[in-house]
């Protein structure tokens, strides 16, 4: 098991509070001046116990004798008023620090909670691609969504240990200045309620992994009802998705429950061993023949102390119980960002001359060793010109088309573009020059216009437009209710999947890319957007390099070339020309065989 120590400071913890770690001197500051007014306070009993109440002013040891002597020092007749005062005015003031304390804690926990979700946002855009291709996206929402506070809640919890530890270090340097037997008494205690609780919470963090893993099962539940709730209505599975869904919650309940269960029982049963170290201590007092005054002083003191150990201890043992929590998040934390594959710091090229794959092979981590998503890919593909790849679901062309974006690096071999490796090529501008039309890429919540450009933010109207007549879609934006201003709606819903399709071809081609990647969809394609992809091949022709992930005779008839893979390898390849229709009609079929 990892130390207390290692998780909660060194490491998950400092990992959320980043900047924010030097703000923690100034809560213990707070924290101990508080408590030195309180203890001062506190401490001003005993004149005012011995001398006002008992007249008994034999104080033993050095704190009481010196405040007996403080006491002594103002008038009797209105001593007790005097010291009275002073205790109030003292607890006040430290009332005040404690309020200043609480708010600055409240700032840094808003501040790191804050700064942990921005992190964790900006980690998800940055993360390796192949990371993201192979973690259920449950994972990734429960993190944000639920994980990432309870390690907001874990930091204010290690903040309020930070306080309670210098409030019970202060507190019990006043009581061995009044009395280090009692003191040593009240510590003997303590470690033995301490060792005894650390036993009764050593099961918690095992617990909070099973939360977790629960969590992450709600969650994807979750993002199934809402993503797929057509399918769900289509196939009348309410009833089962209902019932699934009912059990993924009350798994969350029940293990969360056992958790509570435990963590509860160790607040009753610390608060009885407290109880009963104080009452050991009244005993003492009493056979060691310790005034009244200081012995009140010394309990007030204790009562004061016991809550900061309760505290600790209680925290302590919630922080155990989020351990899962605190997990998940530095998994996501330090998960291997883009940057960790190869990108070299040339500009792109100006794609004059072509691009090539050399004996490209690719293996996705998980899948079996025999069985590589492309293998030995060798093709060109001039300047200028267009490709069409086919090949049945399952070949390897999507993989194609991950690489060429550097979403993945290939296993062994290269893609060059006017004779520069890919990877020596820096993969912001390579991506800046390129562009992808797949109805995989949805649409977000915003008007057609904020979709389009998403692909060119600096793109005026002419360029939007433009690229909207070329995806064949510019006639249908002027019907709607408020053309180019009409909102989308999330993914592009209100919108018909052949609609939504032309959409992202403009939001590609408004980038005038010199790659373009086309991934034409399968059954979506109605014909105006297939009259699209022909109008954009003849358009791009000497211009741009096209690839086009083809299931339509009619596109692949329009490329200059093909390639069709087989299983990730590719089993043939040539120039449209040299097939006639009926040639490439049949080997389109076997790709659909
Ligand atoms: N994230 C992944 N992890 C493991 N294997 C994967 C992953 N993605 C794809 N594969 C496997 O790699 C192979 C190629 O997949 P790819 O998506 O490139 O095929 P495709 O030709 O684009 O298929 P489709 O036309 O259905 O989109 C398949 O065998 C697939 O099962």
């Amino acid at each position: 098991m990892r130390s207390l120590y290692e998780t909660y400071v060194h490491g998950s913890i400092s990992a959320v509070l980043g900047p924010f770690r030097r703000y923690l001197p100034a809560v213990v500051l707070l924290g101990l001046l508080a408590t030195a007014l309180e203890g001062i306070g506190i401490g001003l009993v005993i004149p005012l116990l011995d001398v006002v109440v008992s007249g008994d002013s034999n104080a033993q040891g050095f704190l009481p004798g010196l405040l007996v002597s403080f006491g002594e020092t103002v008038p009797r007749e209105t001593r007790g008023l005097l010291i009275g005062g002073a205790i109030l005015a003292l607890l006040s003031v430290k009332n005040i620090v404690v309020y200043a304390n609480g708010l600055l804690q409240a700032w840094i926990y808003g501040q790191a909670g804050h700064r942990l979700r921005t992190a964790l946002a900006q980690k998800l855009t940055a993360m390796d691609a192949s990371d993201l291709l192979s973690e259920p996206p449950s994972r990734m929402l429960n993190i944000i969504s639920n994980e990432s506070w309870r390690s907001a809640d874990a930091v204010a919890a290690v903040m309020g240990i930070m306080v309670n530890a210098t409030a019970a270090l202060i507190l019990l340097a006043f009581l061995m200045a009044m009395s280090w037997q009692l003191t040593l008494v009240v510590l003997l205690g303590i470690t033995v309620i301490q060792y005894a609780h650390e036993r009764m919470s050593q099961h918690f963090a095992g617990l909070s992994t099973i939360i977790t893993d629960q969590n992450r099962g709600l969650a994807g539940r979750m993002l199934h009802l809402v993503a797929a709730w057509r399918l769900i209505r289509l196939f009348g599975r309410e009833g089962f998705e209902k019932e699934r869904f009912a059990q993924a919650s009350d798994s969350v309940r029940l293990a969360a429950l056992d958790l509570q269960k435990r963590q509860m029982a160790v607040a009753p049963i610390t608060e009885i061993a407290h109880a009963t170290l104080f009452m050991a201590v009244i005993f003492f007092a009493w056979s060691l023949g310790i005034t009244f005054g200081t012995a009140a002083a010394f309990i007030i003191l204790l009562y004061r102390l016991q809550p900061q150990v309760r505290q600790i201890q209680a925290r302590l043992a919630a922080l155990r119980g989020w351990t899962g929590s605190l997990d998940e998040v530095q998994w996501l934390m330090t998960a291997a960002p883009a940057g960790s594959t190869p990108s070299g710091d040339l500009p792109a090229p100006a794609l004059t001359q072509g691009l090539a794959f050399e004996s490209v092979s690719f293996h996705y981590a998980g899948a079996a060793s025999d069985r590589p998503a492309l293998h030995d890919a060798t093709f060109e593909v001039p300047a200028g010109t267009s490709l069409a790849i086919i090949g049945r679901s399952g070949s390897g062309k999507s993989t194609m088309a991950h690489l060429l974006c550097r979403l993945l690096e290939p296993t062994s071999g290269q893609i060059v573009v006017d004779g520069i490796p890919l990877s020596e090529i820096d993969g912001a501008d390579w991506l800046a020059h390129m562009a992808v039309a797949s109805q995989e890429l949805e649409l977000f919540d915003g008007s057609v216009t904020d979709n389009i450009r998403y692909g060119a933010p600096e793109a005026g109207e002419d360029r939007v437009l433009e690229a909207a007549r070329q995806a064949d879609a510019d006639e249908f934006i002027r019907t709607l209710p408020k053309g180019y201003d009409t909102g989308v709606g999330d993914r592009g819903l209100s919108l018909s999947a052949g609609q939504r399709q032309r959409i992202a071809l403009a939001r590609a081609l408004v980038r005038e890319p010199r790659l373009l990647i086309m991934d034409e969809a399968t059954n979506a394609m109605d014909l105006l957007s297939e009259r699209a992809a022909l109008r954009i091949l003849e358009h791009r022709r000497g211009k741009g390099t096209t690839l086009v992930i083809s299931h339509h005779l009619s596109s692949i008839k329009r490329c200059d070339r093909f390639i069709r893979l087989d299983r990730g390898r590719i089993v043939e390849s040539g120039t449209t020309q040299d097939f006639n229709e009926e040639q490439l009609a049949r080997m389109l079929r076997t790709t659909r065989a």
